[in-house]
């Protein structure tokens, strides 16, 4: 038998060696279906039924897309390199780069990230007069990317009333400026590269014939649009094949579609739906657990995983007085694990919030443990790199205003907020681009903007230097180098520029040119714009010291399909996670628990859950209960490492368990009760009080009731008790 088949369970195998036709893998965590993805692709090549340009996989991460190019490298003597493996953004950005002139858009097009294109409408707001508090640019961009994710350009958005119109228009002008810019964002790549397809029939039909094996890792969490895409693609009779695990679609704020399941089985009319059951990844308590957290989920299309191995250790649930608290011990519990032996890239922190991380991050530099923060504050989007890509990206088209109004004036030189109103005017005016139009500003302004534009040509003339030496150039002849160098505390960002020069040299080495498999057009662009490309694309999956024994940090979104030894979840506060926003409707506490399960599903070994009774987050402490996805966890799986306080419902501790903060003891205005204490009300049940107010008959404290939500109670008619 092939030896890549070895070590496969009956219904991996049978879904690995299909004959040619379309399928669909359901089957919940860590039973193997991106190894199963991935196996069939070097099945398929291996038996000589497709060669690698026949193949296109989608991944969800650029991480997951070079994981399955390494693993297919092991397991095949083939180049994978210039195989078509990516996220749908990275897929569509290839197609566009080599059809640039077909998709309208200018060969060195760039990429704007979500920041880049907020910045950009806010510059659309401005300049169209239009006031940002009826229109904020965030909301703007969520409506635009909305649209564009339904495949619908401004044309053909209805609106019924004035504020919709004009919420319309500013969508239609933001495309013009766009497309005048020579920039997309994220969403326009992907529909971009559809109607490029839908429109350009000898270019579809060259694709449909080339692509004869399509397969997509994470298929529930595609949205109406990549499905489309995808129909288009397999619209000449490849094979698509799809796995993916309802349970785990996380993505619907975004516009996932688990739809798309449904509808793929019925359009493509599926024979082959094979159900994976048995889970290679997790120890049998954790597996247990999760099980038993997604079954509260009423609308599943229902499974259930087994393992063979054995049940393992408990989960291990630890209760602290603050997030500092928590950080703190986590600190310490890592320590015992690295003497115990374990590997620090094998222990993964996840939290469900972003903003969760700096109080992690914290105690882990002091205790200078090295660790890497996936997702946050990426690399590639620190302002430093984004200044100097700023530069780069007018090396590569000086029309693109967002650079161009990015560092006009950074480092200062000079030009004030006076002449770039004169300068955007004048812009306006000509319909051009800022740089295009800086000859229409007279007087002084005017002056220094020609010298800005000065420096623009004396960078552009580096344009041939190697990619490193240029970007190194580019630091230096900018200025940046020099003003960092002056700031208090610019060594770190100073560090972080030499880091991108490393980058660039290991882009170069890496992707080297691409385009070695017989594309059609020779044209994919130069270093320097697939190098601008991919820092838009990576979203700091890269980052210093890559490889290095580090923890992993990160939220449970970016933590899909990766698998750690051991495994902490942190922050599990009602509120926080289940997250705030998405606790008063079904649907979103649906999606919140999908997101549990994706977490607890991540460990192999161990699982720490951890939750603290009071938390900073965004600059005020919250008072929060303990999750109700603690309470799912079947009590005989656990181990708490703190009493467990609390009978039924929460577990509300009334000492502090950690003792390194002493507990404050408010008092909310002599009414008896204190902030933090446990209470009970008749009809809302227990709580936490998290805030008082007023005195004497006037008093009134707020408590969180968990179910029942935050409420501000009067003391004076509330009849409420110390639990
Ligand atoms: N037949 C098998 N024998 C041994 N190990 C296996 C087998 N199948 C899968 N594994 C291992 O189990 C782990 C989980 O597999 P994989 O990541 O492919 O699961 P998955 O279904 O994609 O999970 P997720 O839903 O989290 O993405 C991996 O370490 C994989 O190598
Ligand atoms: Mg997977």
């Amino acid at each position: 038998m092939n030896p890549l088949l070895d070590h496969l369970n009956a219904p991996q195998l049978a879904a690995v060696t299909l004959p040619p036709a379309h399928a669909l893998i359901l089957a919940g965590a860590g039973s193997g279906k991106t190894r199963v993805l991935t196996t069939r692709i070097a099945w398929l090549i291996s038996t000589g039924q497709v060669a690698p340009p026949g193949v296109l996989a989608v991944t969800f991460t650029n991480k997951a897309a070079k994981e399955m190019q390494t693993r297919l490298a092991a397991m095949l003597p083939i180049n994978v390199k210039g195989m078509w493996i990516g996220t749908f953004h990275g897929l569509c950005n290839r197609l566009l780069r080599a059809h640039y002139r077909d998709a309208g858009l200018p060969q060195l097009f760039q990429i704007l990230d979500s920041a880049d294109q907020q910045a950009s409408v806010k510059r659309l707001l401005k300049s169209l007069n239009v006031d940002d508090e009826k229109f904020p640019p965030r909301e703007l961009c969520h409506f635009i990317n909305a649209q564009k994710e339904q495949g619908l350009r401004a044309a053909a958005v209805e609106a019924y009333d004035d504020w919709a119109r004009k919420r319309v228009a500013l969508y239609e002008a933001y495309e013009a400026q766009c497309q005048r810019e020579g920039v997309v964002d994220f969403a326009e790549l992907l529909l971009r590269s559809y109607e490029l397809l839908e429109r350009n029939e000898p270019l579809r039909r060259h694709y449909q014939e080339r692509f004869r094996h399509i397969l997509v890792d994470e298929f529930q969490d595609t949205n109406k649009l990549q499905y489309r895409w995808l129909k288009l693609l397999a619209g000449g009779g490849a094979n698509l094949f799809c796995v993916g695990d309802d349970d785990q679609s996380i993505y619907a704020f975004r516009g996932a579609d688990v739809g798309n399941m449904a509808d793929f089985e019925r359009e493509f009319k599926v024979q082959n739906l094979i159900r994976l059951e048995q889970n290679y990844r997790s120890e049998g308590n954790i597996l247990d657990a999760a099980n038993a957290i997604i079954r509260n989920n009423p609308t599943r299309l229902g499974k259930n995983l087994w393992t063979e191995a054995g049940s393992g250790e408990p989960i291990r649930i630890y209760e602290s007085y603050s997030d500092g608290d928590e950080a703190r011990w986590i600190v310490e519990e890592i320590k015992a694990l690295s003497r115990d032996g374990h590997a620090r890239a094998e222990i993964a922190l996840l939290y469900r919030s972003n903003a969760q991380s700096r109080a992690l991050e914290h105690a882990l530099f002091n205790a200078g443990l090295p660790y890497r923060v996936y997702g946050g504050l990426r690399f590639f989007e620190r302002a430093e790199i984004k200044h100097a890509l700023a530069y780069l990206r007018l090396i590569a088209n000086t029309d693109d205003d967002t650079a161009f109004a990015r560092v006009v004036n950074f480092p200062a030189r000079g030009i004030g907020a006076r002449s770039l109103e004169n300068l955007q005017d004048a812009a306006k005016a000509a319909n051009s681009s800022l740089h295009a139009a800086i000859p229409q500003v007279a007087g002084a302004g005017g002056v220094k903007l020609a010298g800005f534009a000065q420096l623009i040509v004396k960078l552009h003339e580096a344009a041939h230097l190697p990619l490193p030496e240029l970007v190194d150039h580019v630091i230096e002849l900018s200025g940046l180098r020099a003003h960092y160098k002056n700031e208090k505390e610019g060594q770190e960002r100073l560090d972080n520029l030499d880091e991108l020069i490393n980058a660039a040299a290991s882009f170069v080495a890496e992707e080297g040119t691409p385009n070695q498999d017989g594309e059609i057009t020779g044209e994919f662009g130069n270093d320097l714009s697939s190098f601008l490309a991919h820092a838009s694309l990576e979203a700091g999956e890269h980052q210093a010291g890559e490889g290095d024994d580090a923890l992993q940090l990160m939220t449970v979104h970016s933590a899909k399909g990766l698998e750690f030894n051991v495994v902490f979840i942190s922050g599990l506060e009602d509120g926080l996670f289940p997250h705030e926003n998405s606790m008063s409707e079904d649907k979103g506490l649906e999606e919140e628990r999908r997101l549990m399960y994706v977490a607890v599903t991540r460990a192999r070994q161990r699982l720490y859950l951890s939750f603290a009774q009071t938390r900073m987050l965004h600059g005020q402490t919250r008072y929060n209960l303990p999750s109700r996805f603690l309470d799912e966890v079947p009590e005989e799986l656990v181990k708490w490492l703190t009493p467990r306080a609390g009978k039924g419902g929460f577990a509300v501790s009334s000492a502090p368990t950690y003792p390194a903060t002493p507990r404050r003891s408010e008092s909310s205005g002599g009414s008896g009760f204190r902030i933090g204490q446990s209470v009970m009300h008749a009809k809302f049940g227990l709580g936490v009080i998290v805030n008082a107010e007023g005195s004497g008959t006037d008093a009134r404290v707020q408590v969180n009731f968990g179910h029942a939500g935050m409420k501000w109670l009067a003391l004076s008619v509330a009849k409420l008790e110390a639990a």
